[in-house]
């Protein structure tokens, strides 16, 4: 009913839906106050079931994840039905359909996107999360042709650290790393690698390096992890993808050697930046943010009329 929307109404314009998923569904809204773009993606906590515990982990994950290539949460709005989250509009889609539009991608913006990944993963993991469900239709192209990575509904915080065993068995199969489908305790930050060498394969060849419409073939062809080289492969790529789609993984490269590696430093001269650029300047425009939300929780109604030059001043995420 529309009396469930009415508090996400106050302050946002509500349009069309951009996209829908198993027990969700993404509509594209505007910021009232600043006229921003946003998307926000709402669920029916009935719907949800016993999935609302993987809303709740997204957001206490999100919550805390603050980087220039992981999608930003504004807002979580919470009625008796529903469970509304405002989020960073991305104009690009998803890279899975950009993949798929371009066949293939060369080389060199291959490089260009899998930095950002890296980028955003050894962020995520710096920050105590393996996020578990890597692929390209996690990751969203932004209004400055940039990736932001998204869904981290089955993200996980063991309490040991990164370093403990997980159990559950969760992604998505072509995906999947050869010791999670094994069902045997495995370390998510390791298979995190693992999936970002199946998608640096779908990137570079525009098809996956294991797959089959039966699933135990497919978990048997991952386990085996022998995977098709096409002609257009350099061998730098070749070699790097060798070192993420190891089968142990122990052997398998990480994320801090990834952060170095060659086929990521050329052409760029420098390592991949993993640290978050975001950092609160206290200047005047945190000044009025802060203001606003006091404002705006004593009651009073945010106006930001009488500062027409706020608005044309742009946040410098230094
Ligand atoms: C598809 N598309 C085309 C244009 Br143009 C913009 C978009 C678009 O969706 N942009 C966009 N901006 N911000 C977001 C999105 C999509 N989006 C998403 O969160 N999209 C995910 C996509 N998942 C990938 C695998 C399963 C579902 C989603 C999750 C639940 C229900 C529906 C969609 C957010 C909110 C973070």
């Amino acid at each position: 009913g529309l009396e469930e929307y009415e508090e996400l109404l106050k302050d946002y314009d509500v349009w069309e839906t951009i996209g829908t998923g198993g027990f969700a569904k993404v509509k594209l809204a505007q910021h009232k106050l600043t006229g921003e773009k946003v998307a926000v993606k709402i669920m029916e906590k009935e719907e949800l079931g016993e999935d609302l515990p993987r809303v709740q982990t997204e957001i206490a994950a999100m919550m805390n994840l603050s980087h220039q290539h992981v999608c930003t949460l504004y807002q979580v709005i919470e009625t008796p039905k529903r469970i509304f989250m405002v989020l960073e509009y991305c104009p690009g889609g998803e890279l899975f359909d950009y993949i798929v539009s371009k066949d293939r991608l060369e080389e060199c913006e291959a490089r260009v996107f899998f930095r950002q990944i890296v980028s955003a993963v050894a962020y995520v993991h710096g920050q105590g999360f393996a996020h578990r469900d890597l692929k390209p239709e996690n990751l969203l192209i932004d209004e400055n042709h940039n990736l932001k990575l998204i869904d981290f509904g089955l993200c996980a915080k063991p309490k040991g650290g990164l370093e403990c065993r997980l159990q559950t068995c969760c992604g998505s199969p072509a995906y999947a790393a050869p010791e999670l489908i094994r069902g045997k305790a495995y370390i998510g930050s390791e298979a995190d690698l693992w999936s970002m060498g199946v998608l640096l394969y779908a990137l570079l060849c525009g098809f996956l390096p294991f797959d089959d419409e039966n699933v135990m073939v497919l978990y048997r062809k991952i386990q085996r992890g022998k995977y098709e080289l096409p002609s257009w492969l350099s061998s730098s790529s070749i070699q790097l993808l060798n070192q993420l789609l190891q089968v142990e993984p122990k052997q398998r490269i990480s994320i801090k050697e990834l952060l170095v590696h060659p086929w990521l430093t050329q052409e760029y001269g420098c390592d991949v930046e993993c640290h978050s650029r975001f950092t609160w300047k206290y200047d005047h425009l945190t000044a009025c943010y802060l203001i606003l939300v006091a404002m705006k929780a004593s009651g009073r109604p945010p106006c930001l009329l009488s500062s027409p030059q706020l608005l044309t001043e742009r946040p410098d995420h230094s």
